[in-house]
């Protein structure tokens, strides 16, 4: 565990080289000739986040496993992270399906606890982790397909966003959304750019101020989602939907992703120092933190 820190600074300062400036590898895994025994899996599993790669299809299953509700913590950052760049530097994987092991929470965002009471030098170091799993993410050259299983807040939300595909089990319970204002918070410009790319500047401006958490019928009406399945079918439908993408060629698939994203993308990297300084001026704020710390008491009330 003492690693972690560590490893996460190592990250975090190595600097991504995100789908824009990085050499596409394309058409990444031969298809297996029928008739050959099936290719292995392989799994690496850390602390908070299971990955197994079938080699046969060249797809890699991701799955959030972090109880209480897949908050994303430092470690937790790291470890997505670092597998995103294991799988995106396999040349055995061309795609991904993330979701989760915990029921009912695909995830609960940012780790609130993160962002409240710790010093300048945590916040910097905690921004830079969400930067890199965001730029890995959204620049990945892999077909990303996000399977949506349960509710999906802010943090939560944006790794669904940063996906090529999203399928939401169609409960009405589930909701997805950027919510940042209901916690006196504000979603920073890559959040609500990612969220504009995917439903358009009128509807996020109206999510975004009102920090609105949409349950999955009302996302799928937004487009904040692509489809909404019984839960049983979730991981079927997105291998389905990952196996009509990956029937593409991979360079014509990458260059068109990397075409749609790269302003994007190249916003953040140019202005990475900038967007940390604010994140902690920000969050250091004392009317910040008392906001933060009312919604995490008004969390823990709804729960007695
Ligand atoms: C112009 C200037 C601009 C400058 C801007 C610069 C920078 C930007 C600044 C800040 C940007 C920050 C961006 C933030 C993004 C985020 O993701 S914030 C997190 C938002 N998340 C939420 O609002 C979700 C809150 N949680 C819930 O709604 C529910 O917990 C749930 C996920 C729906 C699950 O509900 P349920 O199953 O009923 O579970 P509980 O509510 O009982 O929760 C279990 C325990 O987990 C704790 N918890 C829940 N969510 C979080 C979280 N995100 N972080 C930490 N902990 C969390 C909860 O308190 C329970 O704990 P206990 O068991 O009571 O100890």
């Amino acid at each position: 565990m003492a690693a972690a820190p560590i490893l996460a600074r190592r990250i975090a300062r190595s600097g991504v080289l995100p789908l824009c400036c990085r050499p596409p590898s394309w058409d990444r895994a031969p298809r297996q000739p029928p008739g050959l025994p099936l290719a292995p899996c392989r799994a690496f599993s850390n602390n908070k986040i299971q990955v197994e790669l079938d080699e046969s299809s060249g797809v890699a299953m991701m799955k959030f496993k972090s109880p209480p509700v897949n908050s994303l913590s430092l470690d937790f950052l790291t470890e997505f992270s670092i597998s995103l760049e294991k799988l995106e530097n396999d040349r055995a994987c061309r795609g991904v399906i993330i979701t989760s092991t915990i029921p009912k929470i695909f995830s609960s965002g940012l780790d609130i606890m993160e962002m409240c009471g710790k010093n300048v030098e945590h916040y910097g170091e905690f921004w830079r982790a969400v930067q890199e799993m965001w730029l890995r993410l959204y620049g990945s050259n892999m077909v990303t397909v996000a399977a949506v299983n349960g509710s999906s807040p802010a943090g939560g939300c944006l790794i669904a966003l940063s996906c090529d595909y999203r399928i939401m089990a169609e409960n009405p319970k589930f909701s997805i959304g950027l919510n940042e204002a209901q916690l006196g918070i504000v979603a920073p410009f890559w959040f609500k750019d990612t969220f504009v790319n995917v439903v358009g500047h009128r509807i996020a401006e109206r999510s975004l101020q009102l920090g609105s958490l949409h349950p999955a019928p009302e996302a799928l009406k937004l487009g904040l989602v692509d489809e909404l399945v019984p839960e049983e079918k979730l991981l079927e439908k997105a291998s389905a939907v990952m196996a009509r993408w990956l029937a593409l060629p991979d360079h014509a698939r990458q260059l068109t992703k990397s075409m749609m994203r790269k302003a994007v993308l190249d916003h953040l990297v140019a202005h990475r120092e900038e967007d940390i300084k604010n994140f902690i001026n920000f969050i250091s704020k004392e009317s910040i933190q008392k906001s933060l710390r009312m919604y995490m008491e008004m969390l823990k009330k709804k729960k007695s």
